[in-house]
């Protein structure tokens, strides 16, 4: 008989308060990390529930995690499976990670190009812009300030940087009207460098009138998580974003980008702010499931910390189990 051993712990670590989370600052990046091992195998997954866009909370998500484990060593005990159906996305997640590395299942290689991150000044984009190697694609947040300024933003830098390519995301925040004043300011020969809009308006419908009347391309990132979302054709949706901690299973996942490539969309992984340990793993899904799709994992700057595992040439300081922001949960306790 294999020995099977499982545990918990439970981060908290401080990030940079300047990051935005819809009007809320968030102060400290809290999970969990799930250690399973089976004989000489092992995996690790984070479960990181994210305030404001996760449905359950971080307790929620232990709770069902410590009974899910429980039941788990019972079924394997029996030779049995458990299934991940039902659980909450970040738990889902987590604990298919775990098991994809326990099964050898996800590859060692990660994609960590990554589309940098602008929340609001574009001077910030040049330098990490001038670092990159290969496709030249940055990340800008559209929608928090005067439409009609990130209009002029995103117009300003692809004139100026002629092989740039653009991707915003307005996360449903305009109307119609402010939508089109947006356009107004890119200028037609502009707008094919804008990979995709990630969902400019308040409905899909909007957008897609929105994507019809500017011929700028869009993308779904919060329809992705809605309940019985299958990816559908359509003639300006260049892409899906997914976040896995937010959509739930690496098998769910993978069935969605399937999905999007089987219709020619691209899938682009994409973080929900986890730590280094989280966002490692999905660079390798990145780059085993989506590969020369850039992800959208550039977050890991927002903390103060790397978790257990390394990002490849962060300077982060990197914390192990014994770190006074790391702690493990008695599961005696918790079933
Ligand atoms: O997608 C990316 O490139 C970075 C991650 C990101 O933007 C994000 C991260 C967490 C929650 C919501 C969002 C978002 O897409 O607005
Ligand atoms: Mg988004």
């Amino acid at each position: 008989m294999t020995a099977r051993r499982y545990q918990l712990y439970q981060y908290s670590i401080p990030v940079d308060s300047q990051l935005i989370l819809r009007n809320r600052f968030l102060k400290r990046r809290e999970g969990l990390l799930v250690h399973i091992q089976c004989g000489q195998h092992e995996g690790w997954g984070e479960i990181a529930p994210l305030p404001e866009f996760s449905e359950e909370t971080l307790e929620m998500a232990e709770k069902q995690t410590a009974l899910w484990l429980k039941n788990w060593d019972e079924a394997r005990a029996n030779n049995q499976k458990l299934s991940l159906d039902g659980l909450y996305p970040s738990v889902a997640f987590g604990l298919s990670c775990a098991l994809a590395e326990l099964k050898g299942k996800l590859n060692a290689q990660g994609n960590y190009q990554v589309a940098p991150l602008c929340y609001g000044d574009p001077d910030e984009l040049y330098e990490p812009l001038n670092q990159m190697q290969g496709e030249k694609v940055a990340k800008i947040k559209v929608g928090m300030y005067e439409a009609n300024r990130d209009g002029m933003i995103a117009d300003m830098l692809l004139e100026a940087i002629p092989d740039l390519q653009l991707r915003l995301d307005a996360n449903r925040s305009w109307t119609p009207e402010k939508a089109q004043l947006f356009a107004k300011y890119v200028k037609p020969q502009h707008r094919a460098r804008i990979q995709f809009l990630e969902e400019p308006c308040k409905t899909r419908e909007a957008s897609r009138q929105f994507a019809a009347e500017t011929g700028i391309a869009i993308a779904w990132d919060e329809s992705v998580r809605e309940a019985q979302f299958r990816v559908e054709k359509e003639p300006h949706l260049a892409a899906i974003v997914i976040k896995p901690t937010l959509v739930g299973s690496l098998d769910y996942c993978i069935e969605l980008i399937e999905q999007a490539h089987r219709q020619g969309i691209k899938a682009v992984i994409s973080s929900s702010i986890e730590s280094s340990l989280g966002l490692t793993q999905l660079a390798r899904i990145a780059q085993q499931y989506t590969p020369n799709v850039t992800p959208g994992l550039d977050t890991l700057s927002l903390m103060d910390y790397q978790v257990l595992r390394q990002w490849p040439d962060s300077t982060l300081p990197l914390i192990g189990l014994d770190s006074p922001f790391i702690r493990a949960i008695d599961l005696d306790e918790q079933v």
